[in-house]
């Protein structure tokens, strides 16, 4: 499958429970060009997840629309394969029945699925754990089967949401240089979210920071350091001096909000 633009228009997304109107998104406009890597960068609760579960079809904007793959977005579709934090895989199958998974849903023929099978595992480093199960297998491991399990459906996106924040440093260095090899490959569309500043500038070719409440843009950064990305270099660290302060910003306004909610229960 090959990527195409991904377009949000005027995106809200307002959540109701009981009295309470929460407004998570406010007017979103992002054009996300085919093979970009992107990061949704932010403090917790600016609406990160929910942009990208409105991209993925999980939930729906309350307005606005979402085309992706030149269809507008109703639901979720195997064009856009998720990553989650927590790995998502089945716990009573192997790794390779859990990279097998959906080419079996899809009833591909027996040989490309070995085929298939066979290259992502080797891709990811995990052709000796083949026969494990989930439970036996480290946290970056596991994150490797659930990469593996996506990049088998050949979805031209991939969403990922923090996919790495429960790895320890080293495990999520080694998995992020993966992952940039993998998108440079395969040239993947990637919206990857996280709460790191430092991850999103290795990463990325394009940083949204967004606002806490209502989440809305902030600032639309490209990156143009040079790849591989030193984090000791000069420009790198401007760059997250910058994003630090955005950053920061942000998660004031959260820590006052927190306080008023707190004053008014
Ligand atoms: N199903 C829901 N019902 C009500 N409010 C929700 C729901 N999902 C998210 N929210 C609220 O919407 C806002 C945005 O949440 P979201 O999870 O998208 O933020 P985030 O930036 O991804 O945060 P985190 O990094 O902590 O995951 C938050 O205030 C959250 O409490």
């Amino acid at each position: 499958m090959s990527a195409s633009p991904i377009c949000i228009k005027e995106v809200n997304k307002v959540f109701r429970t009981g009295e309470r109107e929460l407004i998570a998104l406010k007017d979103i406009d992002l054009e996300i060009p085919s093979g970009q890597f992107t990061c949704l960068l932010g403090p917790s609760g600016c609406g990160k997840s929910t942009l990208l579960n409105a991209v993925a079809g999980f939930a729906l904007p309350t307005s606005g629309s979402i085309v992706a793959n030149g269809g507008e977005v109703t639901g979720p579709g195997p064009d856009r394969g998720m990553v989650f934090q927590e790995y998502a895989l089945f716990p009573w199958m192997t790794v390779e029945e859990n990279v097998a998974f959906g080419l079996r849903i899809k009833r591909t023929d027996k040989g490309a699925i070995e085929a298939t099978v066979g290259k992502l595992l080797g891709m990811l480093s995990l052709s000796d754990f083949r026969k494990r199960y989930p439970k036996d297998l480290s946290g970056g491991m596991r994150q490797r089967v659930a990469i593996a399990r996506v990049l088998a459906l050949d979805s031209p996106v991939m969403l990922m949401d923090e996919p790495f924040g429960a790895l320890d440093a080293l495990t999520r260095r080694n998995l992020q240089d993966e992952l940039l090899r993998i998108w440079a490959e395969l040239k993947k569309t990637i919206i990857f979210v996280t709460h790191s500043i430092e991850e999103a500038i290795y990463l990325a070719d394009r940083i949204v920071v967004m606002t806490y409440r209502p989440g809305t843009v902030k600032r639309d950064i490209t990156v143009r350091l040079p790849r591989p990305r030193d984090p000791s270099a000069p420009g790198f660290n401007a760059l997250k001096r910058e994003l630090g302060q955005l950053v920061m910003e942000e998660q004031q306004r959260h820590h006052t909000d927190e306080l008023r909610m707190a004053a008014v229960d």
